[in-house]
């Protein structure tokens, strides 16, 4: 075997791969679209009925969650607590804004 050999084979690897990880970074972006498509419908349900943006309880009960499932995955579980509080966090900013423009514009109630 040639060293050019390997190098071949060493980019084929490569390049299998990062087909992979191009695939779940796809998936990853088509589920996130599909969590603020509902996270959104749930921000106008609670401007409607002035709920507030935030509900940490619920939070409280995901992350305990997420971070069995992470575990289970052999994900580190303090990642997958990051990342849902990175995500949760821009949620309640959408919710913040819906809630404001529900305000200025005088419905719910
Ligand atoms: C979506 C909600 O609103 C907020 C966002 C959450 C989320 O993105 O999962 C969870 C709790 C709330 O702080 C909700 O209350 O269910």
């Amino acid at each position: 075997m040639t060293t050019r050999d390997i190098d071949e084979s060493v980019n084929a690897e490569l390049n299998r791969l990062r087909e992979s990880i191009d695939n779940i970074d796809a998936a990853v972006v088509h589920m996130l679209a599909e969590r603020f498509k509902c996270t959104q419908q749930v921000g106008h349900l609670k401007a409607a009925h002035q709920l507030p943006p935030a509900d940490p309880a619920r939070e409280s009960r995901q992350i305990a969650r997420l971070r069995q499932l992470a575990e289970s995955a052999h994900l580190d579980p303090a990642f997958a607590e990051k990342l849902l509080n990175f995500i949760v966090a821009e949620v309640i900013r959408h919710h913040e804004r819906i809630a404001e423009e529900s305000a200025t514009n005088g419905e719910g109630a």
